[in-house]
């Protein structure tokens, strides 16, 4: 029988965290915003990639990150001892890819799920998240967890340095709609991974470390105006601007419209707002899918947090 599993968009860095924060997304209207992956008993190892980004991916199947998670996965299997069956994974790659939501990420969440599932969870949380990161730092060239813990476990999740830990799930603004607007132009993470300076300044470490711990504070006391009245990313954000056609004005704009906070969903070029009026979530939509879409596979979506994560189907 498949066993087919969906895992979520994701907010990376979450402005105020670069690398260290990540929260899950979910459209209010009840689509499917992340990949699903099928996995069934089969005759042969095969990859098959369906869905509207499928034809955006390698055209060889062993180029896709789907097929690395396989192999991966058969791996850990052989060293615990466990006999290995031959499967068809089915890719429906919903998720533009380059775009700022994770996009690798539920392709990467969603395939070790569907497999551990199959194999009737022989792998922990950790363990599996512990994989996950390796493969999403195949694909961008480093090791970070903001895309692929939020997508596994929902929420709002706080990166550890602890690798036993690697990741805590923060009260998040369940009240909160966020915004998420794709322009429908393409931005690699190792390309805006390597625009960022490789030093920075001791003011800039300084306000780095004050804004995040001033917005898990406000996160646990449930504080929306310490969360988003210091929303200020010194990181990443003034270096990737310039990646983000019309980011600057788009983000004026919703700010003086009355949005709590405006910043680039993970790498770019997703925007995305938030805000606690429904009425004002939709205006903003409605102004981003005329002033921040670029091409015809832009698309707006207005989106709650995500608190269940990847999921069975
Ligand atoms: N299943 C897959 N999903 C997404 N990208 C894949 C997949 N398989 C292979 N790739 C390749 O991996 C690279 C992913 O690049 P990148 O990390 O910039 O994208 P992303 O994960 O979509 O970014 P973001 O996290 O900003 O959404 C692309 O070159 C893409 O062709
Ligand atoms: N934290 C990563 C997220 C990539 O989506 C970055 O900003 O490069």
């Amino acid at each position: 029988m498949a066993v087919s599993v969906f895992a979520p968009a994701s907010i990376g860095n979450v402005t105020v965290g670069f690398d260290v924060l990540g929260l899950a997304v979910q459209p209010v209207d009840g689509s499917l915003l992340g990949d699903v992956v099928s996995v069934e008993a089969s005759d042969s190892d095969r990859l098959d990639v369906i869905g509207n980004f499928a034809n955006k991916l390698p055209s060889e199947p062993s180029d896709n990150i789907v097929w690395h998670c396989l192999q991966l996965f058969n791996q850990a299997l052989a060293e615990q001892g466990h006999a290995i069956q031959l499967v068809r994974l089915t890719l429906d790659k919903k998720m533009p890819v380059g775009s700022g939501l994770g996009s690798s990420a539920c392709s990467v969440v969603a395939a070790l799920e569907a497999l551990n599932a199959f194999y009737d969870k022989p792998f922990s949380p950790e363990q599996m998240l512990a994989m996950m990161g390796q493969m999403e730092a195949q694909i961008s060239g480093s090791l970070h967890y903001d895309n692929v813990a939020p997508c596994y476990f929902g929420g709002l999740q706080l990166m550890i340095a602890d690798p036993a830990i690697i990741t805590r799930t923060l009260p998040s603004f369940d009240d909160c709609y966020f915004v998420m607007a794709y322009p429908g132009i393409e931005v690699s993470t190792k390309a805006a991974r390597e625009v960022l300076p490789n030093e920075y300044s001791k003011a800039d470490a300084i306000a780095f470390g004050q804004t995040l711990s001033g917005f898990v504070d406000a996160c646990y006391r449930q504080d929306k105006q310490q969360a988003f009245g210091h929303f200020k990313d010194v990181l990443a954000e003034p270096y990737r601007e310039s990646l983000l056609p019309g980011f600057v004005e788009a983000k004026a704009h919703l700010q003086s419209a009355g949005c709590l906070a405006v910043g680039i969903s993970g790498s770019g070029p997703t925007l995305f707002a938030v805000t606690d009026d429904k009425t004002l979530a939709d205006n903003a939509a409605t102004w981003l899918q005329k002033n921040y879409l670029s091409t015809e596979l832009g698309f707006v979506h207005v989106c709650k947090a995500d608190t269940q994560g990847a999921r069975c189907l």
